[in-house]
């Protein structure tokens, strides 16, 4: 599939109420994706404390960068939502969300992400350096433009690409604290490049049915359960090894490296077990304690893991 069965931003909203109610505070924070932001926001923290001179930063500096990060990634959060108002209406995982619920007007959705993105951007800028706050600006135009209005609707390799907007996060902690981009935040940035399709595509072998309604390409829509089974374990092959990088360019200890082969092995073991279940090849839904969904909650432990004993290896052990 080339092209996207629908065009964004048609339909998808119910009628809103005559005035937007300010006080529906619940939904304003809804449009951040909140869940999705703790785990951005922990790499960020992460690769700011691994950088040389975490600790000689101002404690309030620091406390603004981060959260410089959670609110630049729930206003690209919010601006995504907006301009899927239309597929997110069809879709079951995500038809209640504010807009297409008709609790927030789509308009005032886009104006909330354009002043959280401009203003994290410019306060990122003031708190640390121009470079943190142009890796920040770049993260939120490539998960609006690159990810959701270029290629979402277009091609299943959406989220490789695409994914690299939430591969950005660490990079600019480190920025933040250094004013550079070097050899280590590159490193956290392939990791979670490479960790971000099997963590997606684990999900997608059991959301794909929203997919296909919406008429949005992912790759169990275009070419199959099998075939997205394949490439979860292909990208966790090829994650494996990577998370073992920090210590084999001498960042980390022989103990993160540890760590690291363990989780990997582990990500292994349930991407094998997402090969061999072939539950999902008949059109049947997948059982609760299915290996797609254990898969999946596993790329979520795994990220979480690996990142902390990053952190723990360099406090304790670093120079
Ligand atoms: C293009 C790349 C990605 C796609 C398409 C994607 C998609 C999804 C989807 C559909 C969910 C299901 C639950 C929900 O709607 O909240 C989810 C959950 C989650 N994702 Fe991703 N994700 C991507 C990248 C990332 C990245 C880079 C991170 C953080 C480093 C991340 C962190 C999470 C977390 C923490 C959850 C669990 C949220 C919960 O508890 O419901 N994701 N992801
Ligand atoms: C600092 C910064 C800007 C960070 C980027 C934030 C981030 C986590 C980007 C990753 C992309 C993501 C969560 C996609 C969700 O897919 P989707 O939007 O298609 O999911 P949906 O179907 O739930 O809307």
């Amino acid at each position: 599939m080339s092209e996207a069965a629908m065009e964004p931003g048609q339909g998808g909203s119910a009628p809103l109420p005559a005035s937007c109610d300010m006080s529906e505070v619940g939904d304003w924070i809804a449009l951040l994706k909140p869940r999705v932001m703790t785990l951005v926001v922990f790499s960020g923290l992460v690769g700011m404390l691994v950088a040389p001179g975490a600790l000689a930063m101002h404690p309030v500096l620091a406390f603004v960068a981060i959260l410089c990060i959670a609110v630049a990634a729930g206003a690209a959060g919010a601006i995504n939502m907006w301009y899927d108002r239309d597929i997110d209406a069809v879709m079951r995982r995500t038809a209640k969300r504010p807009i297409p619920g008709g609790r927030i007007a789509p308009g005032a959705a886009l104006a909330f992400g354009v002043w959280l993105s401009v203003g994290s951007v410019t306060l990122m800028w003031m708190a640390t350096n121009i470079v943190a706050a142009l890796v920040l600006a770049l993260s939120i135009a490539f998960y609006v433009f690159v990810y959701t209005m270029w290629l979402k609707r277009r091609t299943p390799q959406n989220i490789v690409i695409g994914g690299a907007a939430g591969a950005f996060p660490p990079v600019i902690g480190w920025a933040a604290v250094t004013g550079d981009v070097t050899l280590v935040p590159l490193i956290l940035f392939a990791i979670i490049f490479v960790w971000t399709p099997p963590h997606f595509w684990a999900l997608s072998l059991w959301a794909h049915d929203d997919y296909a309604r919406a008429g949005v390409p992912m790759l169990p829509v275009t070419a199959g359960a099998r075939e997205t089974r394949r490439q979860v374990l292909i990208y966790t092959v090829l994650l494996a090894p990577l998370g073992l990088l920090p210590w084999a360019v001498g960042f980390s200890s022989p103990a993160y490296a540890a760590v690291a082969a363990l989780l990997g092995a582990n990500f292994l073991r349930h991407a094998l077990a997402v090969l061999r279940d072939s539950q999902d090849e008949a059109g049947r839904s997948l059982t609760k304690d299915a290996p797609a969904k254990a898969c999946f909650r596993f790329s979520l432990t795994y990220l979480f893991a690996l990142f902390a004993a990053l952190a723990v290896d360099r406090l304790a052990f670093g120079p």
